[in-house]
C-alpha cells in the first residue's frame, strides 16, 4: 500500500504529494488525514497522509517510518477544503492543513498508551508488553512492536486504551493524579485486615475508596480526609491501592458556574426572522441568510433559539464572533444556554488551552463552538449550522497565508454539509448587503429593537466650532454637561476613543519634525508610562527625545490624544467621577478583561474609557450615554474602506447606549461632521448609508462592483523592489484581459518596514479566468530568489489591509 503524503515544508518545491510505502503491519491502521514521521532527503519529518493507493509510477519507494495519530485529525471533507483553500489564496497545501488544527499539534510531542479500561481485555501480546505498567511509549510499540498498533488501534477506539500526549512545551495536557483500590473481590473488613488497626488514616482512605465505582482525586481525597501522602506509602507498598492519572481538561474560563438560561418567548419580528432559518434547517438545505439586524434588536437569541434546533436535529454548530467581541458577557450567553456541550476557542487561551478545546470537538464531546475566525474549521462531522456574528468584521480575514476569509470557508463547508449560514450585522459589509440585494444571500431585516425600544439619539458635534468659541479641551461642552448629569443621576456613560491611524506620535513645534522609526516609515507612539518612543511595527523602542532632531529646539511635544491622556484630562475636569480604562496596556494580564468588565457592570464606576476593545458586546442597563472622541481619525486612512468602517464603527458604539429600560444618547465629536459615513449614523439608516457608498465605490472601480488583488514585494534594496515590482506589472498587462485594470509599481502605503522597501501592485477586474494561472507563474519565476535571497512576494487576492 502506498501512501500519498503532503510533507511539511512550505515551499514551492514541495508543494506536491510524495509517495510513500506503508509497512504491512500497518496497513490496517494508517487513513487519510492522518500524521506520519517520513524520511525526507538526510531528514525525518511530518507529513499528512492525503490518500492511500495500490501502486505508484516511482520505483524504490521509502517507508512511512511513524505514525503520529490513532484517529485522522483530518476528516475528508476538511481534506477537501485545504484543496480548495490552496488554489483560493494561492497558498501551500500543507500551510492549508496546519491552519485548521492547534499549533499544539506541531509541536515535537512524546505519546504514551494508557490503560484506560480493563486490562483484561487486551489481549496475551498487550498484556505481556504492559506487563506491571499501566503505561507504554508510543515509540517503543510502533519501533519494536509494529505488528500490535493495529490492535492498539482498535483498544483505544474501544475507550481500554488512551493515547496520553507529552507535550514539553504549553501544549501539555494536564493530568491529575487518582486514587482506587487494586480491583479484588473481598469485601470491606477483609480489606481493612491487612492494615494495623492503629493506621486509622490508612483505613479512612481504604473506606472513602471502597465506595468508589471511579477513581478518585488524590488531592482531593488527601484533604478531606486531613491526611498527607504519607498515609498513602504503605498502601501502596502493601498493593491495596494504586495511583493512576487522569486527563483534565484545563478549563478556559475558570471553572466559573454558569446560570442556566431558558429560550425567551420571540418577538413577533424575531419569530418573522427564524421562520425561513427553522425551515431550511428542518429541510436540511444548503442556504446563506444575511440578518441585518440594528443594535439591541436581538439577533443573539435568534443565534440561540436557531443553534437549538439544531441540537435537536442531533447537529453540531459552530459560531464565530470577532476576537474583539469574543467577551466574557458573549461566552456566558452561549454558555448559559447549551452548558458544557460548548467549546471556546480564542487568541487569550494558552496553546494548552486551546488544544484541549480542539479534543473536545474532535472526540465529539461538544456540539457547539463559539471562537474567532478559524473556529471555523473545527472539525465536526455532522455540521448542521455555522452563524457569523458581526458578519463585517475585518478580522475574519487571515492576513497571513493562508490568507483566507472565514465567510468563504462558512459558506464551502455549508454546501457541504447541506446546511445554513446566517450571517449577522447591525451593518453588513458592504459586498455582503449587495449580495443579498441580488439574492445570493437571503436578507433578513430586523429593523428595531426590541420591544420597540427606541434607538439613540446622535448628537454630532463639530470640533472645529468647539475651538472657535474657545474651548480647547478635548471635550466639547455637549459632552461634559452630558456626563455631568450622569454623575448626578447615577447612570453610565462609555468614552470611546478610536485610536486607529491616530496615535500619539511626537511633533516639534518649531519646524514639524517628527519622530519615526529607523527601519519603518512610521511614525513612533509615544508611551507615556514609560516616556518612550515605540514603534508599533517592528518594536523598536528609544528615550523620549530632550530636543528636536532637525533643528535643536527644545519644543519637542507629543501630540493626538491617548486614552491616558484622557484619563487624566477626566481627573481634571470630574474629579468626582470614578474611571475605568480599558485598552492593551489595562487588558494585557489575562482575566483583566473580564474584571474590568465586571466591576464596570457591578456599577463600581462612572465612566468606561477605551478603544475599540469597547466597541462591541457590551450590554449594560445603565449606560446612557455615549461619546466618540475624534470620530474622524481613521477617515484618512488610504484605503477605500476606510469610510465603511468609520460608519459601522460609529454604529457599533452607539449600540452600547439605552439597550434597556434607559433611554440612550450619543455624542459624536468631529472635524468632519458633514461627511456621510457620521451624519448618516444619526439617523441610523444603514441603507441610505449603502446607497452613497455603493456609489463611490462604482466610480472608484472597486468592490463590490470590481475585484481586486494585491501584489506586495519586498526586499532591503530599493531598486531592487521597483525592479521587481516593475517586471511583474508589464507581465501582468500583457497576460491579463483587456479591460482589467493594473495599478502600479507604487510605493506602498507604508513604505519601509523592518529596513524592507516594499512597492505594491493592483489588480482591479471583473471577470479574469487566466488569474490564478498567471500569478502561479510569477511565483514560479521567483521561486529561486525567494527561497534562497531576501526577496518576498505575498500576493492577497481578497484584501483587507493596504498598508
Ligand atoms: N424575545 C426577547 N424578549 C425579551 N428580551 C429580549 C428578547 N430578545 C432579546 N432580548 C434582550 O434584548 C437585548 C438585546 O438583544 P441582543 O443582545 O441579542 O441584540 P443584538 O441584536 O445581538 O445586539 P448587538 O448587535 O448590539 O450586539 C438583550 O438584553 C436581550 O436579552
Ligand atoms: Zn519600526
Ligand atoms: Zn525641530
Amino acid at each position: 500500500m502506498i501512501a500519498k503524503v503532503v510533507v511539511d515544508v512550505p515551499s514551492q518545491q514541495t508543494d506536491r504529494l510524495f509517495d510513500y510505502r506503508v509497512p504491512t503491519d500497518w496497513e490496517d491502521v494508517v487513513k487519510p488525514g492522518m500524521r506520519v514521521v517520513v524520511p525526507f532527503g538526510p531528514r525525518t519529518i511530518q507529513g499528512f497522509v492525503i490518500e492511500l493507493t495500490e501502486t505508484s509510477t516511482h520505483q524504490k519507494l521509502k517507508k512511512v517510518i511513524d505514525i503520529l495519530d490513532v484517529i485522522p485529525v483530518l476528516t475528508p471533507e476538511l481534506l477537501n477544503l485545504g484543496d480548495w483553500l490552496t488554489d483560493e489564496t494561492l497558498s501551500f497545501k500543507v500551510s492549508a492543513y496546519h491552519v485548521m488544527l492547534p499549533a499544539a499539534l506541531r509541536a515535537k510531542v512524546k505519546k504514551e498508551v494508557v490503560i484506560s479500561g480493563d486490562r483484561g481485555k487486551l489481549g496475551m501480546a498487550l498484556q505481556a508488553l504492559f506487563g506491571k505498567s499501566d503505561r507504554i511509549s508510543w515509540d517503543v510499540l510502533t519501533k519494536e512492536h509494529p505488528s500490535l498498533v493495529r490492535s492498539v488501534q482498535k483498544l483505544i477506539q474501544h475507550e481500554e486504551l488512551d493515547l496520553h500526549y507529552i507535550v514539553k512545551d504549553k501544549g501539555n495536557k494536564k493530568t491529575e493524579r487518582v486514587l482506587s483500590l487494586v480491583p479484588t473481590d473481598q469485601t470491606l473488613d477483609e480489606i481493612l485486615a491487612h492494615v494495623s488497626p492503629r493506621a486509622k488514616k490508612q483505613q479512612d482512605v481504604l473506606r472513602s475508596l471502597f465506595d468508589q465505582s471511579e477513581p478518585v482525586k488524590t488531592m482531593e481525597l488527601l484533604s478531606k480526609l486531613n491526611t498527607t501522602r504519607a498515609t498513602l506509602t504503605p498502601l501502596f507498598k502493601s498493593g491495596l491501592v494504586i495511583e493512576g492519572e487522569q486527563e483534565v481538561y484545563r478549563d478556559p474560563t475558570g471553572g466559573k458556574d454558569f446560570k442556566q438560561t431558558k429560550p425567551l418567548p420571540l418577538t413577533d419580528k424575531q419569530a418573522m426572522v427564524i421562520a425561513p432559518i427553522l425551515q431550511t434547517l428542518e429541510d436540511n438545505k444548503h442556504e446563506a441568510f444575511l440578518v441585518h439586524g440594528v443594535t439591541g434588536s436581538g439577533k443573539t437569541e435568534i443565534y440561540l433559539q436557531s443553534i437549538a434546533k439544531t441540537l435537536d436535529n442531533g447537529g453540531e454548530a459552530i459560531v464565530l464572533v470577532p476576537e474583539i467581541a469574543l467577551t466574557p458577557q458573549m461566552v456566558d450567553r452561549f454558555k448559559g444556554r447549551f452548558g458544557s456541550k460548548v467549546a471556546v476557542l480564542h487568541s487569550g487561551l494558552s496553546m494548552g488551552e486551546k488544544y484541549d478545546e480542539w479534543r473536545k470537538i474532535h472526540r465529539g464531546e461538544v456540539k457547539v463552538v463559539v471562537g474567532a475566525r478559524s473556529a471555523i474549521f473545527a472539525p465536526f462531522t455532522n455540521l448542521g449550522l455555522i452563524i457569523i456574528d458581526e458578519e463585517h468584521e475585518a478580522s475574519y480575514k487571515q492576513e497571513e497565508n493562508p490568507r483566507y476569509h472565514a465567510r468563504d470557508v462558512a459558506m464551502y463547508r455549508g454546501r457541504y454539509h447541506k446546511c445554513p449560514v446566517i450571517l449577522g450585522s447591525a451593518t453588513p459589509a458592504l459586498e455582503s448587503f449587495a449580495r443579498a440585494k441580488k439574492g445570493v444571500y437571503t436578507l433578513l431585516p430586523l429593523s428595531e429593537r426590541v420591544n420597540n425600544r427606541p434607538m439613540p439619539s446622535v448628537n454630532v458635534i463639530d470640533m472645529r466650532e468647539e475651538l472657535r468659541l474657545g474651548n480647547r479641551s478635548m471635550f466639547s461642552t455637549v459632552l461634559l454637561e452630558g456626563m455631568q448629569e450622569r454623575l448626578e443621576r447615577g447612570e453610565q456613560t462609555v468614552l470611546f476613543l478610536n485610536r486607529r491611524g491616530y496615535s500619539t506620535f511626537v511633533m516639534c513645534r518649531d519646524c514639524g519634525y517628527v519622530a519615526t522609526c529607523e527601519h519603518c516609515d512610521i511614525s513612533l507612539t509615544y508611551h507615556r508610562s514609560h516616556n518612550q518612543l515605540k514603534c508599533h511595527y517592528c518594536g523598536h523602542e528609544e528615550a523620549m527625545p530632550q530636543t528636536c532632531e532637525s533643528c535643536g529646539s527644545e519644543h519637542i511635544r507629543f501630540f493626538g490624544t491617548g486614552t491616558q491622556k484622557v484619563e487624566e484630562e477626566l481627573a481634571r475636569v470630574l474629579p468626582e467621577a470614578r474611571v475605568i480604562r480599558m485598552d492593551v496596556d489595562t487588558t494585557r494580564k489575562k482575566g483583566a478583561h473580564e474584571k474590568l468588565l465586571t466591576s464596570f457592570g457591578n456599577g463600581q464606576a462612572d465612566i468606561l474609557l477605551g478603544t475599540q476593545m469597547i466597541a462591541k458586546g457590551l450590554d449594560f442597563p445603565k449606560i446612557t450615554l455615549v461619546g466618540v472622541l475624534a470620530a474622524d481619525s481613521m477617515l484618512h486612512i488610504p484605503d477605500f474602506r476606510s469610510s465603511e468602517r468609520t460608519f459601522q464603527l460609529m454604529e457599533q458604539v452607539s449600540g452600547r447606549a439605552g439597550r434597556h429600560e434607559l433611554l440612550g444618547e450619543v455624542i459624536i465629536q468631529t472635524y468632519s461632521p458633514e461627511h456621510y459615513s457620521i451624519e448618516l449614523v444619526k439617523s441610523h439608516d444603514y441603507e441610505a448609508y449603502f446607497e452613497m457608498e455603493m456609489r463611490q465605490r462604482k466610480q472608484g472601480g472597486y468592490p463590490p462592483y470590481y475585484y481586486l488583488t494585491l501584489l506586495n514585494v519586498s526586499h532591503p534594496e530599493i531598486t531592487k523592489v521597483i525592479g521587481v515590482t516593475e517586471k511583474i506589472t508589464q507581465f501582468l498587462k500583457r497576460e491579463l484581459a483587456e479591460d482589467t485594470v493594473i495599478l502600479g509599481p507604487v510605493a506602498s502605503p507604508i513604505a519601509r518596514i523592518k529596513d524592507r522597501y516594499r512597492y505594491q501592485c493592483m489588480i482591479k477586474y471583473k471577470n479574469e479566468p487566466k488569474l490564478v494561472s498567471t500569478l502561479r507563474e510569477i511565483q514560479q519565476h521567483y521561486l529561486k530568489e525567494m527561497n534562497q535571497g531576501q526577496l518576498q512576494i505575498s500576493i492577497d487576492l481578497q484584501p483587507y489591509l493596504f498598508m
